[in-house]
């Protein structure tokens, strides 16, 4: 199986997190790119800091890896105008996707319509531009039923306002994987909640990002119907892979 072309290989933390400088961040970021032009990797996801360095840095090289960026990251709290100008900046720098963290506190405490205007919004934006739209509904902070209930209406909000064909460009993803979890829950992609997700999301994608950490559990995802899988470790994810093409 060819892992690499469902992979986003991400570099989500800022120079604070990481304690590392901006040039340094920069670089490392170029790293990534270097490795997914090597690695036949889909696209990096970096912050949207670093979108027009990295594009540039992988057009230089006559690559097609794509660069995704995210959009209200960690958190999903910003406003949806905040969420607006950020996705339009990314889009001007050269970003091929948009990674948006879903206000999923504002669908917790029940603010149902507040979630449907920004996906709505958010998503004829990157739509219009042709990009690749993708909504975080951070599984750890939501319960079964809520993981089911938020794909459901993401994936009908988008049915009904959206063209059938544009519909695969609409991804539902797990996690940001930042979301802070008690007693060693995992706060990424769990079997669980991918089954979950994808006996939801009807006509839309699912992207599983988050603790994926072995080419056998990258494998089973993708076996299960994941269309992408975010991880910050690309490279072991694709281990004993060197026969791709056999896929
Ligand atoms: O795709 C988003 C995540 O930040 C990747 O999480 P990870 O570091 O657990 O692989």
């Amino acid at each position: 199986m060819n892992i690499a072309q469902y992979l986003d290989s991400t570099y989500l933390k800022t120079p604070q997190q990481s304690g590392i400088s901006e040039e340094e961040t920069v670089q490392k970021d170029r790293e990534l790119a270097q490795e997914a032009i090597d690695h036949g990797i889909f696209a990096v996801m970096i912050r949207p800091d670093y979108v027009s360095e990295i594009k540039k840095y992988i057009q230089e090289r006559n690559s097609n890896v794509a660069v995704g960026t995210v959009i209200g990251f960690h958190e999903g709290t910003y406003s949806i105008e905040e969420k607006l100008t950020e996705a339009s900046k990314a889009i001007e720098d050269g970003a091929d996707e948009l990674d948006f963290v879903i206000n999923y506190k504002a669908y917790l405490q029940g603010n149902h319509e507040l979630v449907k205007e920004e996906f709505l919004k958010c998503t004829e934006l990157g739509l219009r531009h042709h990009k690749i739209v993708k909504w975080i509904i951070e599984i750890a902070a939501l319960t079964d039923t809520q993981i089911a209930d938020l794909t459901q209406k993401i994936s009908g909000w988008a049915e009904h306002h959206f063209d059938e064909q544009d519909l695969p460009r609409i991804f539902v993803k797990s996690s940001t994987g930042f979301y802070e979890t008690q007693g060693g829950k995992p706060n990424g992609a769990t079997f669980e909640g991918i089954r979950i997700m994808l006996d939801h999301a009807g006509k839309l994608p699912v992207k599983a990002a988050g603790g994926v950490r072995t080419p056998e559990d990258a494998e089973k995802m993708i076996r299960m119907g994941v269309k992408r899988i975010g991880t910050s470790s690309a490279l072991a994810l694709m281990k004993d892979q060197s026969s791709a093409e056999d896929y």
